[in-house]
């Protein structure tokens, strides 16, 4: 019989061959050889950086939306690099336009963009405007340019967030709401430094709106969609909540709320499903349903302070 010949592969893998053709054993050699294909995780040395994967870590799910994030922030660091070289720095606007239904998450994130742009020194203050069409339309000629200014005032160094947005175009060209359309476009480029305007809503109204209003796309870089939440995710957000709140689900507990979740996700059991908010309304619920429930057996042990069993879970 021949002598086994060894030969190498790229250097790295060893292959003995014998008259008969031998699978090679990568597990055999794991332990000793790197494999070539898998690349190390690059190290994240950036403070900034890992402060903003800590925040944005409360939210569930949304990879989309981190990713962005993160890719601004690189974006405006490397910029201010640039700067510092002499060489030329872009200036692009920050707006952007979030599409999504009830309780996905649209406000808070909004929010956590306000506190992230403000660590970053993109937005001087990083505080958030909520607003509605009542807060920009006036009733008489000028008043809501007036009054969508002032609005802007107090946006400034921070976030204008527009929700159900769309309600702007409700009534046409006659309609005030147009006025603040124009005064909003006038101001996003104006004082682009140190705002971000953020319109949100349903995403087929949104759409419907840009239909309506060609010269907007163009002006918001930043289109974000906020799909309804898996069930799996709502638990998540459950759970986070629960444990915020300092307490835990029982095992059967959490069944109970799986099942329910799906439910609603698979049979459409509930009209006005609001996503994380509905979530929300379940666990304050079920927080209350529990303290009753221990009220009435006199039970205080810590264990059962931070238990939510069962029973407790209760649905609006
Ligand atoms: N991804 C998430 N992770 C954790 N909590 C979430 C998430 N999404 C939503 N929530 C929670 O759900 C609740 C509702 O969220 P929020 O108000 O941001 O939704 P929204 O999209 O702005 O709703 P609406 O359009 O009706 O105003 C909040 O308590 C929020 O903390």
């Amino acid at each position: 019989m021949d002598q086994p010949m060894t030969l190498k592969n790229n250097g790295q893998i060893n292959i003995i061959l014998n008259n008969e053709p031998v699978k090679p054993k990568p597990k055999k050699f794991s332990t000793t050889i790197p494999n070539p294909v898998v690349q190390p995780k690059p190290v994240i040395h950036h403070q900034p950086l890992k402060e903003i994967e800590a925040e944005l870590k409360s939210l569930v799910g949304m990879d989309d939306l981190k990713k962005i994030i993160k890719e601004v922030y690189a974006w405006l660091y490397v910029n201010k690099k640039r700067e510092e070289q002499g060489l030329k720095a872009g200036k692009q606007s920050l707006h952007m336009m979030f599409k999504g239904n009830p309780g996905t998450g649209k406000t808070t994130v909004a929010r956590l963009i306000g506190k992230l742009f403000h660590s970053m020194n993109v937005l001087s203050k990083g505080h958030l405007i909520e607003a509605e069409r009542a807060d920009l339309v006036g009733e008489y000629i000028g008043h809501t340019a007036q009054k969508t200014r002032d609005l802007i005032k107090k946006a400034m160094g921070g976030i204008l967030f527009i929700d159900e947005a769309y309600s702007l175009s409700r009534g046409g060209e006659k309609d005030f709401g147009k006025e603040a359309i124009d005064t909003l476009v006038n101001h996003m480029e104006a004082k682009r430094e140190d705002f971000v305007l953020i319109l949100a809503g349903y995403s087929k109204e949104m759409e419907n709106f840009l239909t309506l209003n060609p010269g907007l796309r163009s002006r918001f870089p930043f289109v974000i969609d906020f799909p309804d939440y898996e069930v799996e995710e709502l638990l998540e957000i459950a759970e986070q909540m629960i444990a915020e709140r300092e307490y835990h689900l029982s095992k059967d507990a959490y069944y109970k709320l799986k099942e329910h979740f799906l439910d609603i996700k698979y049979n459409r059991s509930l009209k006005d499903f609001s996503n994380g908010r509905y979530v929300r309304n379940v666990v304050e619920k079920s927080v209350r349903a529990q303290a009753m429930r221990l009220l009435m057996e006199d039970r205080y042990q810590r264990e059962e302070l931070l238990t939510l069993t069962m029973e407790d879970i209760s649905f609006s």
